[in-house]
């Protein structure tokens, strides 16, 4: 590893997702109802600076839910991620996951440089516990991963030879190496312009749609949030409580998984937008 290369490409995060291939929460999950995939229960965080982030959240994300978080700048959302990976822990109340492995991707795709993107996806399949030592079983995960995103043909391409869009499917294809339960993303298309970001949108769908990880999914973008997700949970300012989950759809059949980008025009996806716009800014969409 040369770490010294990585300064100025995202270090800490790539190590976080590096890291996260490692986790078991096999103990947690003893304590999980049937069902449930995270459950936090009477969340705070205060920081040793002594700004409160979080205060007393309670949320459930059940196995095989698309949950999107919004809220303004500094609420916690991404604190909130952070502990769902275990990578932070609340100064009161708990956190508990049943995920046995958990994706993690960031708004910046974090890839390493001088790899090409078969070799950025191998490193992530390789850190799989179950295929550690098994070339073939990596190099088939990795290819495998490489193909559900569509970048078949830029397998052997460097990152800097990539479109935004394409290093943020990479991205997708590292965490899909780690066949994880659980996916969390935080602002991942917050960086792309607008039709790559519908485009990355519908992808996500589609992968959702067919491989059913459960997904906590930071955005602050109020319309890719009801494009995307079952429920959006809707939080104040700092310190962050939750002001309403919205469920999405009402269990309409046009609002099954994977949706038509059609369903945007819907009225009761503009409803929805209006409702949760209007609770952020407390006063009109
Ligand atoms: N390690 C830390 N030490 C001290 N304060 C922190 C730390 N991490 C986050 N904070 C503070 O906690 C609050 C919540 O941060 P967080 O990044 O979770 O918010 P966010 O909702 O994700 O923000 P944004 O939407 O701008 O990304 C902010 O005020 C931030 O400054």
């Amino acid at each position: 590893m040369h770490n010294a290369d990585l300064d100025g490409h995202g270090f800490d995060q790539w190590r976080d997702t590096m890291e996260l291939a490692d986790l078991t929460h096999g103990t947690d999950a003893r304590r999980l109802t049937r069902g449930l995939e995270v459950v936090f229960d009477g969340v705070s965080r205060r920081f040793d600076t002594g700004t409160l982030a979080l205060d007393t959240v309670d949320l459930e994300v059940r196995r095989g839910d698309f949950v999107a978080v919004v809220g303004p700048s500094g609420c916690g959302k991404s604190t909130l991620l952070r502990m769902a990976a275990g990578l932070d822990r609340p100064t009161s109340g708990s956190v508990s996951t049943a995920a046995g492995s958990t994706g993690f991707i960031f708004q910046e795709p974090t890839l390493l440089p001088w790899r090409s993107v078969r070799a950025n996806v191998e490193l992530s399949a390789r850190l799989r516990r179950r295929d550690r030592g098994d070339r073939a079983a990596v190099r088939a995960r990795a290819a495998e991963a490489i193909a559900a995103v569509g970048l078949e043909d830029f397998a052997d391409q460097l990152p800097r030879a990539l479109s935004g869009g394409m290093k943020m499917r990479v991205s997708l294809a590292r965490a899909l190496t780690l066949a994880p339960d659980l996916l969390l993303l935080d602002e991942p298309f917050g960086a792309l312009d607008e039709m790559t970001r519908l485009d990355m949108q519908n992808e996500l769908q589609r992968l959702y749609a067919e491989r059913r990880f459960s997904a906590l999914f930071i955005t602050h973008s109020v319309s890719e949030a009801v494009y995307l997700a079952d429920r959006v949970v809707v939080m104040t300012a700092r310190p962050g409580r939750i002001a309403k989950i919205v469920d999405i759809g009402g269990g309409a059949e046009e609002f099954a998984h994977p949706r038509d980008p059609d369903i945007r025009y819907d009225r009761r996806f503009t409803d929805h937008v209006a409702e949760i716009s209007a609770l952020l800014h407390g006063g009109a969409s």
